[in-house]
C-alpha cells in the first residue's frame, strides 16, 4: 500500500472534542457498562476521556502490537489478552475503545474475543466502518490521521504544491 494521499491532523483540542462526541454517543445508547477494555496503545488516550465521562471506573487493556512499516501493516501479535472476569458471557456490557479503526484487522481480531461486547472508535475508514458499533467521524481510506501525541510543529508546504 502507498502513503495515503490527504492529510488529517488532529489537535490535542479537536480529539478531545470528538472522544467527548463518542462518549455523548455512546451515552445516548442508555446501555450499562461495567467496564472499559481499549486496545493499546492509541486506544489508551480515548478511553481515559470517556471512562471520565461515563463514570466508568473499572478499565482493563488488549495490548495488540502490529508490526508496521509506517502504514504497511504486518502480523499482529497479541501481547495481553483480556482477564477472564471481562471475557463473560462474550464480553456482554464491555465497551471496547480505540483511536480509529482503518483496514478494521485490530477491531476483527479484538472482536474475535469479545464477540458481544460494543465497540467504538473516535475516527473510521471506510474499510473500518463495518468493525465498529459507534464512531464519530469517517475520514477516506487515502487519508492519514495525525494523532496530537505522534506530532510536532513543523514548516507545511502549501496545498497548492502537490501531495507531499
Ligand atoms: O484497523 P487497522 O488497520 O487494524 O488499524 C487501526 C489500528 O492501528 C493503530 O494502532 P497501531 O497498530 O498502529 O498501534 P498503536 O495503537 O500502538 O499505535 C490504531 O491505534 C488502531 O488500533
Ligand atoms: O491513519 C492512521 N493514523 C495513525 N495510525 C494509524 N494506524 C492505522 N491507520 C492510521
Ligand atoms: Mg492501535
Amino acid at each position: 500500500m502507498s502513503f495515503p494521499d490527504k492529510a488529517f491532523p488532529v489537535s490535542w483540542d479537536q480529539f478531545h472534542r470528538d472522544a467527548r462526541a463518542l462518549a455523548w454517543r455512546i451515552a445516548g445508547l442508555n446501555k450499562e457498562f461495567k467496564g472499559i477494555v481499549c486496545i493499546t496503545r492509541g486506544g489508551l488516550v480515548p478511553a481515559a476521556i470517556i471512562c471520565r465521562e461515563l463514570d466508568i471506573r473499572l478499565i482493563e487493556t488488549v495490548c495488540v502490537a502490529s508490526y508496521h512499516d509506517y502504514v504497511n501493516q504486518g502480523d499482529m501479535v497479541v501481547l495481553k489478552g483480556v482477564a477472564p472476569e471481562l471475557k463473560e458471557n462474550g464480553g456482554e456490557g464491555i465497551l471496547v475503545i480505540d483511536d480509529l479503526t482503518d483496514t478494521g484487522k485490530t477491531a476483527v481480531q479484538v472482536r474475535a474475543m469479545l464477540p458481544k461486547a460494543h465497540f467504538a472508535c473516535v475516527y473510521a475508514k471506510p474499510l473500518g466502518v463495518p468493525t465498529v458499533d459507534t464512531f464519530v467521524t469517517e475520514v477516506s481510506q487515502d487519508t492519514w490521521i495525525y494523532f496530537p501525541w505522534d506530532m510536532g510543529f513543523t514548516y507545511q508546504e502549501p496545498i497548492a504544491k502537490g501531495p507531499r
